[in-house]
């Protein structure tokens, strides 16, 4: 018999399927502090919650029989997914089953933001008829940007259109094409930030997301801008936004969610005249409720019995004679993909793969999939795995091709990844697994190099004259920044040229931007392996 926890509240309806199971037994016990559940979890074959309980490495490592964690919404961000799969334990989530409910709140809070709802009602029931200081807005005509243009940005985007809104649109992911399809035009963050009347983020919290929109971004914003965040608290400076609203550059603010969960009660929105904020009721309705619930039922009753699932977000499913011959090459495979995603600054259109020499006649797929994870995981977040990156990349228009050359100059195996991109200017990058040697770039776009991917690189292109590989040390070195390695590459002396550094910590942003400013060197990158 299979025990499950249910440690958050979930809809009962919606785990009918599982308390129904005869082979599986449910308990449910919410509100239970970290400790109560590691003195309890060592029980229990799975454990289901939403976004409150924080499942911790400590929870795991208690949770000795653990073989699955449902997430009964999107994100996992509550869960340690690191520390899941080292233990092997699956988690999985219900991506698409609130999508429509958060986007319906977020209209819920466009329009109580444009028309001053909750200060209105708060006023009118402490009994004043107050009819002049509420003048709201009209959405019509209003121009709305949408930061993330995933399952619920886009059904936004799609109502905003409904309301008779110009909807302006980014995603590192959104396609000319696929844009044209939604009706919403592509535009830049800075775009959307100087012209947009309303603007609502829908991304995931991740390291690039986190404060997207901060001090120098309410710098330079169209003045008297409503903003909505439905997705993560952090995805918007909280602080830097009530300063914003208090020098009038922002007209008003309303938040489903908070960078702290529940608010500090000292926290400024909690008392600011113009914000209004719900306690993230995004996901909070009776349909998405009983949705998300049937979704991961199902999907935790297929682990427990170790049938096929799908919409996990950390376990790879390979078998054992796959993984022998590519086990090898998925750390490779998955680092030239982040490198050619963070070398890649427009829109991408389409993926291109080849495996060369030793990989001619082996099925790729799992490693194909390594390498999209690595592609997707900088935009998408810690959601992306083997298991969904292919998923991912098709529910995104995002065509990949995959190539197979029977030899390699020079090499026994090669791994060559080109990222197609709507600029047209299409970035390269090919690897190799080098016996007694590990990991190697060896071209990238046109030019041959041999550098190890790991750690923290430097990614510099310049004219090949002599000096600069010494200007370049100097300043790294004034500013404490050790070089590990270097590699240069290039095509004819004297012409266009790179030069890949690994160095040993992160790149602060200035000494990039100083970088850039030596003689004869054109652009400098941080690239994180
Ligand atoms: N308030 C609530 O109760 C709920 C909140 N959410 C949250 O809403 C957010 C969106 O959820 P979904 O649409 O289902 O996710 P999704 O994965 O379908 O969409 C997220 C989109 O953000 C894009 N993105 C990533 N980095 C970006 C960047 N730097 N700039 C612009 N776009 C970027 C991705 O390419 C992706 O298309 C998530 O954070 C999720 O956790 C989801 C459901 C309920
Ligand atoms: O699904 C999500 O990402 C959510 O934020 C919803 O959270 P909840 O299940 O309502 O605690």
């Amino acid at each position: 018999m299979f025990k499950v926890l249910v440690s958050d509240p979930i809809s009962d309806l919606g785990i009918q399927k599982l308390m129904d199971a005869e082979d599986v037994s449910v308990e449910k016990k919410t509100g239970l502090t970290e400790d109560e559940l590691v003195q309890i979890i060592g029980e229990y074959d799975g454990l289901l919650v939403r976004s409150q309980t924080r499942v911790t490495e400590k929870i795991m490592e208690a949770g000795k029989g653990l073989k699955v964690i449902g997430r009964a919404g999107v994100g996992v961000d509550n869960i340690d997914l690191e520390a899941a799969t080292k233990r092997g334990i699956i988690v999985i989530n219900a991506p698409d089953g609130n999508t429509i409910t958060t986007c319906e709140h977020t209209f819920a809070m466009m329009m109580a933001l444009a028309r001053h709802i909750p200060q209105a009602y708060a006023k009118t029931i402490h009994g004043t008829w107050d009819r002049k200081s509420f003048l709201g807005v009209e959405l019509r005509n209003k121009t709305l940007g949408v930061l993330g243009m995933g399952r619920i940005g886009s059904e936004v985007a799609k109502r905003a259109k409904a309301f008779g809104m110009n909807v302006l649109a980014f995603d590192p992911f959104l396609t000319e094409e696929r844009a044209e399809k939604l009706e919403v035009k592509l535009a830049s963050v800075d775009e959307i930030i100087r012209q947009a009347d309303f603007m609502t983020v829908h991304t995931p919290l991740t390291p690039e997301t986190r404060h997207m929109i901060a001090r120098p971004q309410f710098e330079v914003m169209k003045k008297g801008m409503r903003i909505i965040n439905c997705a993560r608290g952090g995805i918007i400076d909280e602080l830097a936004l009530v300063e914003a609203i208090d020098e009038g550059i922002v007209a008003g603010a309303a938040f489903d969610v908070f960078e702290h969960e529940p608010p500090a009660s000292d926290h400024p929105f909690l008392t600011h005249p113009k914000v209004i904020v719900t306690p993230h009721l995004g996901a909070s309705t009776v349909e998405a409720q009983e949705n998300v619930a049937i979704d991961v039922s199902e999907q935790v009753l297929h682990i427990l019995r170790d049938e096929p699932f799908v919409n996990a977000v950390n376990m790879p499913p390979v078998s054992s004679s796959v993984m022998s011959k590519l086990q090898p090459y998925f750390g490779l495979g998955e680092k030239l993909g982040s490198f050619a995603a963070q070398i890649t600054a427009d829109a991408v259109s389409e993926i291109l793969i080849d495996y060369a020499g030793d990989l001619y006649d082996v099925d790729t797929q799992p490693l194909t999939r390594y390498i999209l994870k690595g592609i997707l995981q900088r935009h998408l977040g810690s959601d992306v795995n083997i298991v969904n990156s292919m998923h991912l990349a098709k529910a995104r228009d995002l065509n990949f091709v995959v190539t197979k050359t029977p030899k390699t100059k020079g090499f026994t195996n090669r791994i060559t990844v080109t990222l197609k991109t709507q600029s047209g200017k299409n970035r390269l990058v090919a690897g190799t697994l080098l016996p007694g040697y590990g990991e190697r770039i060896v071209q990238l776009d046109e030019f041959p190099v041999d550098a190890a991917p790991e750690g923290h690189q430097i990614l510099i292109s310049h004219n090949d004259k002599p000096g600069i590989i010494g200007r370049v040390g100097t300043l790294l070195g004034k500013n404490d920044v050790n070089i590990a390695s270097m590699q240069v590459g290039r095509k004819i002396i004297g012409g266009e040229a790179i030069m890949i550094l690994t160095v040993d910590k992160a790149v602060p942003k200035e000494v990039l931007i100083d970088l850039t400013g030596l003689e004869e060197l054109n652009t400098a990158s941080e690239i994180v392996l």
